[in-house]
Parts: C-alpha cells; sequence; structure tokens
C-alpha cells in the first residue's frame, strides 16, 4: 500500500521548492518504527557480523554517522550539490579545505573576511607553506595575482562585516581559465538567499553555527560540491583530520535548517527595517546593507540573490567612533551584545574590537572595518521593535558620548 508508515516520503526531487527540501531533505521516516523525526544515534561504533563485515553501513561514529549522513544530505540538496560533508565548525570547514591543498600553493582571497578566516590564513596556513594575498577588488584583480601555483580564489560574499558582494560568475569564469578552483563562504546569505554553485564556483562552505541551524546551540561547519575528486580528497581529511560534529549537534542542525527558509525571509524584513531606519538618522554616517537602493553591489544582489533579498545582516558607521560604537550596544534592549549571528535573537557587535580585532587596523581600515562599526544580526523578532530599538539606542549612544 502507499500509506505514509510502511512507505517513506519519496526523496525529494530537485524540482521541489526550497521549502519543501528543507523539510523532507535527509529525513527518512524509520522503515521500522515509522517514526517520522529521526532517532539520535550516539553510538560511536557499530557491531561487526565478520571481520570488516558490519551489520550495516556505518562502522565508526568519526567516520560517518546516520545523523550527519541525514544533514550532509539536506545541506546537499539545499545548495544543489552532489556533496555535502560536515565539521565541527566552519573554522574547520575552512582549515580541511585549505589542508586539502599541497604546501607552496597560492590562494586569492578577498580582503574582508571574518577574522577567524584572516586569523587562519595569516597565522596557520601561511606555516604550513600555503601563501594567501588578499584583495579588495577581486573582480578586477584577480588576473594580475594568478601566479603558477595559485589553486585557490576564497570568496566571503557578502563579506564580513561590511556586506561587500562579489559577482561570483565573474570571478569563476577567470579563475577557470586557468584551472583555479573558487570557494564561496555562503554563511551570511545561507542557501535560501544564494546558492554559489548555481553561479560557478566549485565548493560553498558555511558556519552552520550560524543561519543554518540558526538557533545559537550548535558549532558546526559544512562543504558543499558536486565534484567526485572532491569528494574523495576532503572526505578522505574529514576522515583523517577527524574534525567532525556530533550526532546530536547533527540532528539539532537538521531540525534547525527545517525553517531556515521561515527565518532568513524575517530576518530579511527586519533588516530591511533596521537598514533604512539607520539610513534616514543623522547619527549614521553609512550604512552596508545589500537590500538597500544605495549599496554598490545592488545589482549583484538582485542577479546573485533570491528575489533580490538582502539577508538579515547589516552594518553602518554611527558617529562619535569606538566610544558611540560600544555604548550602542551597551544601550540596546532587544540586540543582544555579543559575537555570532544568523540565529532568532538578534545580536549586535562592535567588529573593531571583537570579531575581528586579531586584522591589524590599517587592513581593517582599508576595508571599512572602522573603529565605529557596528555589526547588526537580525533575528525573527518584530521589526517594529527591532527598528525601535535601534534608533532610541541611537539617539543616546550618541549624545552620551558627544
Ligand atoms: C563567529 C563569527 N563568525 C564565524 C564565521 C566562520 C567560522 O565559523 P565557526 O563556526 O565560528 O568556526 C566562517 N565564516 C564566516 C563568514 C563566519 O562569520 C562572527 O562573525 O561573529
Amino acid at each position: 500500500s502507499d500509506h505514509p508508515i510502511t512507505t517513506p516520503p519519496r526523496a525529494p526531487s530537485p524540482v521541489h521548492g526550497f521549502g519543501t527540501l528543507a523539510v523532507h531533505a535527509g529525513a527518512p521516516h524509520d522503515p521500522a518504527t515509522g517514526a517520522v523525526i529521526e532517532a539520535i544515534s550516539l553510538s560511536t561504533t557499530f557491531a561487526q557480523t565478520a571481520v570488516g563485515k558490519p551489520v550495516g553501513e556505518f562502522e565508526y561514529s568519526r567516520s560517518s554517522n546516520p545523523n550527519r549522513n541525514n544533514f550532509e544530505t539536506m545541506v546537499a540538496a539545499l545548495e544543489h550539490a552532489k556533496y555535502a560533508l560536515a565539521f565541527s565548525s566552519g573554522s574547520a570547514a575552512t582549515t580541511v579545505i585549505l589542508q586539502s591543498l599541497a604546501a607552496g600553493s597560492h590562494v586569492i582571497s578577498v580582503s574582508d573576511v571574518y577574522g577567524g578566516t584572516h586569523r587562519y590564513f595569516t597565522q596557520v596556513a601561511k606555516a604550513h607553506g600555503v601563501k594567501v594575498t588578499f584583495t579588495p577588488e577581486i573582480e578586477v584583480d584577480i588576473r594580475e595575482h594568478i601566479t603558477e601555483s595559485t589553486k585557490l580564489v576564497w570568496i566571503e560574499s557578502p563579506s564580513n562585516p561590511t556586506l561587500r558582494l562579489v559577482d561570483i560568475r565573474a570571478v569563476a569564469t577567470q579563475a577557470h581559465e586557468h584551472g583555479i578552483m573558487v570557494v564561496v563562504d555562503n554563511t551570511f546569505m545561507s542557501p535560501y538567499v544564494q546558492n554559489p554553485l548555481d553561479h560557478g564556483a566549485d565548493i560553498v562552505v558555511h558556519s552552520v553555527t550560524k543561519y543554518i541551524n540558526g538557533h545559537s546551540d550548535v558549532v558546526m561547519g559544512v562543504a558543499a560540491f558536486n565534484s567526485d575528486a572532491l569528494h574523495k580528497r576532503l572526505a578522505f581529511l574529514q576522515n583523517a583530520l577527524g574534525a567532525v560534529p556530533s550526532a546530536f549537534d547533527s540532528w539539532l542542525a537538521h531540525r534547525g535548517a527545517k525553517t531556515l527558509h521561515l527565518r532568513a525571509r524575517e530576518a530579511t524584513t527586519n533588516a530591511t527595517a533596521v537598514a533604512h531606519a539607520l539610513e534616514a538618522s543623522p547619527h549614521v554616517i553609512a550604512v552596508n546593507y545589500p537590500g538597500l537602493d544605495s549599496h554598490p553591489h545592488r545589482h549583484i544582489a538582485k542577479k546573485q540573490h533570491r528575489d533580490g533579498m538582502g539577508g538579515g545582516m547589516l552594518s553602518f558607521r554611527i558617529r562619535g567612533g569606538h566610544a558611540a560604537a560600544e555604548r550602542f550596544c551597551q544601550l540596546t534592549r532587544i540586540f543582544t551584545l555579543a559575537e555570532s549571528l544568523g540565529g532568532v535573537e538578534s545580536l549586535c557587535e562592535v567588529p573593531s574590537s571583537m570579531t575581528h580585532a586579531g586584522i591589524p587596523r590599517d587592513q581593517r581600515e582599508a576595508v571599512g572595518v572602522f573603529d565605529d562599526l557596528v555589526r547588526i544580526s537580525c533575528g525573527v523578532e518584530d521589526a517594529a521593535d527591532l527598528q525601535k530599538d535601534v534608533l532610541q539606542a541611537l539617539e543616546r549612544a550618541v549624545a552620551e558620548t558627544a
């Protein structure tokens, strides 16, 4: 019979919409019990009936695990990828990709990247013989930085924390002419708003810690791609380096991602309202939000983002320097002063002394990370409440630090 208890739902086909994939991809009903929600498989090891003959497909949880496999299947579906591999953090995903390069390799990266990514590129990868060149205008400059050792281009679009966008197709076209792979860190947009593989990227990475899990209770990373050769190489490193997520975190992230489309839409509505309020304020020097017509890369957002959405992240420069920026974050009543982003709760932070504090000042300011920059992650609270909160904190912070 076709009863749902005995006949698990058909695997969502690519023709299904995002919401259907988010709810059903990688979520088979339990064939024995009919459980609609997957069990959490905490066992670290699996019985074998004879040497090298496990009962099922699993042998040891670092190598693969039912919950991690289900989560990886879902992310692959959401990013229009053949494969996805999950890691214990977004930084671990970055590490494994860079570790896949031979010593002596060269990487070209956008200048405005997350502070932890900058730290890995400049203090760890460099020590392992992988050289990274940062360039602020990657679409324009890439050819002048290409050497015979260049293996990878690293893009963040939008970038953390100034929300600069990159024309992925333009960069990928140039890079592929030279046999160079393109990686896009899609953390700030999430698979709902942007699918970099559709624009020519070879690998898309996420800090799952952010929008994909979406509830600020999991640290995780993921990489998605189509190449069989890449899968062989990266799956080997996933197991050999061992920076893998727990079964419980995989289960939590899978559950969180099922509402990603709802949360992303709400966060975009809220960020759009907050960005317009900030742009109209005399206490604000500039607002960085790809959903504003004033954004220098608005045309790229319209080309690369679902319905030209701006997403839930924005940053702005407050009048009054670092003191005003810090005071603003202490005076908000709904926004919480904290690192991270992409959760249901709204957060704010001062990148120059928090997430990007490790980047030398001259390099930070060259890409617009000034001391007066405040980064905002809009959650799913009510837009009017968030707008009011931002404006009252702005007024008071500027007055108190004048
Ligand atoms: C913690 C923060 N960022 C993490 C991050 C990372 C690292 O992810 P982790 O899960 O924190 O290791 C990678 N890429 C981007 C664009 C990120 O923003 C932050 O910006 O507050």
